[in-house]
């Protein structure tokens, strides 16, 4: 199986073409291409372009546990940057289809640099999804291990939980995330961030991602983050989020449209042995 690996922020993904899937990727090849130490080590697999009635191109996004992500913002941007070194786009915009959403992307800097309007986010549990009645999820209370933590939930295609927090760190995504990933008050499990505002126009984030762990820098991690803040009127509409990995610059619109921008960065191409993929090590 031929791949082209990118990292977005240390955000790591694998690129394969939906040729070497004529049938639905098994969850064993996608946990296997991904292992960090039987594998390729990866963030998640980008399978695609797929044809689209609705959009140029077609993507779906597979997480390490070989869920299927309906949105990745990393994801999205090195998905474009794959199409740019296979001579699919120029520097125009274009458009994908995934299944949260179709999303409008620009690739520049000679491919160095994405951006990508990844929609409309909502902060309706019902759109999340959130258990309990129909509400706008802002500041409620979650208790995980007898902690009280102050979070409130969005999607921007994907369901992310943020958490204030005056010093986020690595071992608190560690410790919590895993636990506040499969809280039982979200039904489609969640993408956990701890975020703290420095100032109207910063934040910091420490992430945990549904179906792939601790990571250096999620995309939509980063949108979520940022339209929290500005939901709560912590930040302005300009918004940098800073995480281990590096930064992306966020813009929010005022109904709530949120554009990110960033680097992307090709690691190399490669060829994954039918021997790799068939090994039974879980
Ligand atoms: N790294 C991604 C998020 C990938 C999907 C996520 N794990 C999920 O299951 O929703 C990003 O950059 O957004």
């Amino acid at each position: 199986m031929d791949f082209r690996k990118y990292h977005a922020l240390g955000n790591v993904y694998l690129v394969v073409s939906p040729d070497e899937f004529p049938d639905e990727p098994a969850a064993l090849i996608i946990k296997n291409i991904c292992h960090k130490h039987y594998g390729v080590a990866s963030d998640g697999v980008l399978i695609g372009p797929f044809p689209s009635n609705v959009a140029d191109f077609g993507l779906r996004i597979f997480n390490p546990d070989a869920s299927e992500a309906e949105k990745s913002g990393n994801g999205l941007r090195i998905f474009c940057r794959a199409l740019w070194d296979q001579g699919l786009v120029t520097d125009k915009s274009f458009t994908i289809e995934t299944k949260g959403g179709v999303v409008k992307a620009k690739v520049s800097e000679n491919g160095a640099r994405v951006d990508v309007e990844m929609g409309k986010v909502s902060f309706l549990s019902q759109d999340i999804p959130v258990w309990g009645e129909p509400r706008e999820v802002l500041l409620e209370n979650l208790n995980v291990m007898s902690l009280n933590h102050i979070y409130s939930a969005v999607t921007i295609g994907n369901p992310h939980c943020v958490i204030l927090s005056e010093s986020p760190s690595e071992t608190m995504a560690k410790e919590f995330g895993p636990l506040i990933e499969t809280h039982p008050n979200f039904p489609n499990r969640t993408n956990v961030q701890f975020m703290q505002v420095l100032d109207r126009n910063h934040i910091v984030i420490e992430i945990w991602e549904r179906g792939a762990g601790y990571t250096l820098a999620s995309g939509s991690s980063s949108c979520a983050a940022a339209a929290v803040a500005y939901k709560l009127g912590l930040c302005d509409v300009s918004i940098k989020v800073m995480m281990p990995g590096g930064q992306i610059d966020i813009e929010i619109s005022e109904d709530f449209c949120v554009s990110m921008s960033g680097s992307v960065t090709s690691v190399c191409h490669g060829r994954i042995s039918d021997e790799c993929l068939s090994q039974l090590f879980h």
